[in-house]
């Protein structure tokens, strides 16, 4: 453990099965570590998907942490959260029930064989930078140089929608009386 409570960000990803309930049990999940604290969660979004364009809608969320983890200790937390929630690894960039990317630890920058922060592919990703730019739109992304409302005006939103639940996908959807 590093010894000092660290802010972290933490993209969340589902698009198969009841994508919603995925999200929801993978942030109580983070909460439940032992050295994390959930600080944190943006809306949810409906996104196409990038990368392999032929597989369903994701749905995509940011996670704010405080952690005492180190990052390493983090991501080893959060393949073994993928792992219990069914995650296969079968194709890159492909479809899953539960991504979990390390964005950011605080103002890190780490490349490893292992582990590489910020996330190098965050920066085109507008399914990451729109949910993050909810929670920290000044945030200044580690190397640099620009915040995250400004990546997000340079990526745009294309293709990312605010997303309401509907009552085949979340048990605890509203209800009208
Ligand atoms: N910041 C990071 N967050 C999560 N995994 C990372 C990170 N940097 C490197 N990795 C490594 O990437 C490996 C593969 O990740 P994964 O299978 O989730 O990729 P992907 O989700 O298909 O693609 P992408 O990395 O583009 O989101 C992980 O086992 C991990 O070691
Ligand atoms: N819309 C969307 N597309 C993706 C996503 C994702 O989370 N959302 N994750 C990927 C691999 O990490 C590849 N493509």
């Amino acid at each position: 453990m590093a010894g000092c409570w660290q802010r972290a960000y933490v993209g969340l990803g589902s698009n198969l099965g009841d994508r919603a309930a995925f999200l929801r049990g993978a942030l109580a999940a983070l909460d439940a570590e032992p050295g994390v604290r959930l600080v944190g969660a943006s809306p949810i979004y409906e996104t196409d998907p990038v990368g392999v364009t032929d597989q369903p809608p994701f749905l995509n969320q940011v996670a704010e942490l405080e952690t005492v983890l180190t990052p390493d200790a983090l991501l080893t937390r959060l393949l073994a959260i993928e792992r219990a929630f069914g995650r296969e690894r079968r194709v890159r960039w492909g479809p899953r029930t539960l991504d979990l990317d390390l964005l950011l630890y605080g103002d890190a920058r780490i490349a490893t064989e292992r582990l590489c922060v910020p996330h190098p592919r965050m920066t085109e990703r507008a399914f990451v930078l729109v949910p993050l730019a909810d929670m920290a739109p000044d945030l200044v992304i580690p190397g640099t140089g620009r915040c995250v409302r400004d990546w997000v005006r340079l990526v745009g939103t294309k293709g990312v929608r605010r997303w309401k639940p509907i009552a085949s996908e979340t048990a605890s959807a509203p209800t009208e009386s």
